[in-house]
């Protein structure tokens, strides 16, 4: 039993093994929206920012400020997540660009989704509501009244929030990528069954 870490120490050692590289990698990531924005890629831009701004905000407002997030199942889960999710992505992208798209990473994008969004979407809901309770008892970036200006913010009701804009945001991401999957796949298989 001694020699067993308890979960939060088993946890611990894999967000700071990556903070800084996540740090760096995921604010990058905000680049995906000018791009999109700016038709430079044709993504869809409400997508992507929904997508891009959920991480960051993980790697910022949760993950950042609060040691029991980074400490939390959820966030090695949403990490594991978003680093298979990008691997092959940003490979196959790669490949995109060479004019070549083999198979096997067309398949392995519009496929892996099906698992990888529900075990990350998870992994940041489970992240941000390991931070409720400390958000709440260290007041943290929040205002009580009274104040001058008469205004009450409290960020941990704020994290509540935004645990539930996952409910309608989450299933337009998914029902895109399945769309995606059908029109891709799909258009394959049937192409290659009519040769
Ligand atoms: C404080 C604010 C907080 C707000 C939070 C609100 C709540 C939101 C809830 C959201 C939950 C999301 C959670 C998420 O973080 C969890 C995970 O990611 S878990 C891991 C699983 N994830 C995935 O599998 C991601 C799947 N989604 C995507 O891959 C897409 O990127 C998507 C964001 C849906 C956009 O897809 P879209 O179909 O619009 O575009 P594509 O990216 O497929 O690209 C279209 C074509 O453009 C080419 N392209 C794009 N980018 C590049 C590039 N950088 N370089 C070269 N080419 C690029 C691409 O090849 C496509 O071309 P073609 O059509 O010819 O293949």
């Amino acid at each position: 039993m001694l020699t067993n870490p308890s979960p939060p120490q088993m946890y611990s050692g894999i967000y700071d093994s990556v903070e800084v590289v996540l740090k760096v990698f995921q604010s990058l990531a905000i680049l995906e929206i000018v791009h999109a924005a700016l038709g430079i890629v044709p993504s869809n831009v409400l997508l992507t920012a929904f997508q891009v701004f959920s991480r960051v905000f993980l790697v910022w407002g949760v993950a950042h400020p609060f040691k029991e997030a980074q400490t939390s199942l959820g966030m090695s889960l949403c990490v594991a997540a978003w680093t298979i999710t990008e691997i092959i992505r940003y490979s196959f992208y790669t490949f995109a660009l060479l004019n070549m798209k083999p198979y096997i990473l067309q398949w392995c994008r519009y496929t892996f989704f099906i698992v990888l969004y529900p075990i990350g979407v998870s992994g940041e809901l489970l992240a941000i509501y390991s931070a409720v309770t400390p958000a709440a008892e260290q007041k943290a970036f929040s205002l009580e009244l009274p104040n001058p200006i008469n205004f009450s913010f409290y960020y941990h009701y704020f994290l509540v929030g935004i645990m539930l804009t996952y409910i309608p945001v989450f299933p337009q991401l998914y029902f895109h990528m399945v769309r995606q999957r059908r029109k891709i796949i799909g258009g394959i298989t049937k192409a290659t069954k009519k040769e």
